[in-house]
């Protein structure tokens, strides 16, 4: 298990490639899905930090080792830091996390993220704020949250709302696992690459002496392929999803959600509301309205506000739903969580304008971001 007071650099969970003009980053924790550890997050902010300066570094590959990219943040440690009462050290890990987000979402050097596997959660956080993202027949994406009593973050209220229509309400509430031709369906992805083509991918980009995104984004263009989509995937139900997540409250959206069932036997429909119901009512409420207020701000100002929410769920002053879902899921894993409250009717608006609010603490401060002007359209504006 990561131990979330190391301070020193493991090296091995990050492995550096050197080449001319480019550095290759392996995610390397393959036995735990390149989950997220402390160790993780402080050697990616250490790197990215130095490449930001390095001007022979004309661009970043990152990619997992194993079957997945990154299979989230290191949710065991979480679970064992918290159950000894030390949320302090998972606000720090947040801290750090949260910091190397801005840093990449608004990096001038082009990030080419290779998504061939598992992406949830903070993994999500390492590559969708990036340039360019390269999904493949293995990819599955997905923000699982709100079945863990957590809710989308490392940025995921600003990329979510910024997905066409209501669909990230939709993928953020519900945990909805999507492929890599749904991804590049919704802008997730910018690249769709056949994964026996990945290491020829990385062989071009690594000879191409430039930061140009549309010179980096042609070089990928000549591996890429057009995926088909699904017929039974959530993006060919677009209509519905609009009609229904688009509603002002997560029980007008489930009410909405029931009233099209009532009309016609729709398994995906059907799913949907299981989905909804399983998940943690106080997270279901807290990631809805940090979606809908991503919408007007911008990534520095989502991730500050993700901070204040991540430390009240660390807290679990109003909800202890973080520790349950750890429990349930990868502790005990009986899969069985007892949400408490137990009901979106008993999650009062008082009690989610609390996970927006400053934490009471003397000692507690907010994110501190730092302000990085002068930067170009392409390293602001990448979803
Ligand atoms: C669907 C998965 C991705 C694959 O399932 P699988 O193919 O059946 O594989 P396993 O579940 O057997 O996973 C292989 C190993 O990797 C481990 N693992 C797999 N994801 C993980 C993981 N995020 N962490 C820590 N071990 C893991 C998993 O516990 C297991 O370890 P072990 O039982 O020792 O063999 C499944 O592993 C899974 O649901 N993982 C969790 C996904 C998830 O919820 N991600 C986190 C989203 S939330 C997030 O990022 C926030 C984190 C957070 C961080 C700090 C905080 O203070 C607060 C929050």
């Amino acid at each position: 298990m990561a131990s979330w007071n190391s301070t020193g650099i493991d090296e091995d969970q990050v492995l550096v490639e050197e080449r001319r003009f480019a550095r290759i980053l392996t995610l390397n924790r393959p036995k735990q899905l390149n989950a997220i550890s402390f160790t993780m997050v402080s050697r990616l902010l250490e790197l990215f930090s130095s490449y930001e300066t390095d001007p022979s570094v004309k661009l970043v590959v990152v990619k997992g080792k194993g079957r997945a990219f990154c299979a989230g943040g290191d949710v065991s440690a979480a679970a064992h830091a918290i159950k000894e009462s030390e949320w302090r050290k998972g606000a720090y890990f947040f801290r750090k996390q949260y910091t190397l987000n801005y840093l990449l979402a608004t990096s001038s050097k082009p990030q080419v993220s290779l998504l061939n596997g598992i992406v949830m959660g903070g993994g999500a956080g390492v590559s969708i704020h990036g340039r360019f993202r390269v999904a493949t027949e293995k990819s599955i994406f997905a923000m699982p949250e709100t079945s863990l009593g957590h809710f989308p973050d490392v940025g995921a209220s600003y990329y979510l709302p910024r997905l066409r229509g209501f669909f990230g309400e939709y993928v953020g509430l519900t945990g909805a696992r999507l492929d890599g031709a749904e991804m590049l369906a919704c802008g997730l992805a910018t690249h769709f690459v056949p994964s026996e083509r990945l290491t020829q991918l990385e062989e071009a980009l690594c000879r191409a002496d430039t930061s140009q995104p549309s010179i980096i984004s042609a070089i990928i263009d000549k591996f890429s392929r057009t995926p088909i989509l699904h017929e039974q995937s959530a993006y060919n139900r677009l209509d519905v999803i609009d009609k229904c997540f688009s509603r002002r409250t997560v029980e007008d959206i489930l009410a909405a959600l029931e009233e099209e069932a009532l009309k016609k036997k729709d398994d995906w429909i059907d799913s949907t509301i299981r989905d909804l119901k399983k998940a943690s009512p106080t997270s279901l409420k807290i990631s809805l309205r940090s979606i809908r207020e991503g919408r007007l701000q911008d990534a520095g100002q989502c991730l500050i506000r993700e901070y204040r929410m991540a430390c009240h769920v660390m807290r679990g002053e109003v909800s202890e739903d973080f520790i349950e879902g750890c429990r349930a899921l990868l502790l005990d894993k009986d899969r069985n969580p007892k949400w408490e409250p137990s009901k979106l009717e008993l999650v009062t608006d008082a009690m989610v304008e609390r996970y927006f609010s400053r934490i009471e603490d003397e000692e507690w401060e907010d994110l501190k971001l730092t302000a990085r002007p002068n930067l170009p359209a392409s390293a602001t504006s990448k979803l």
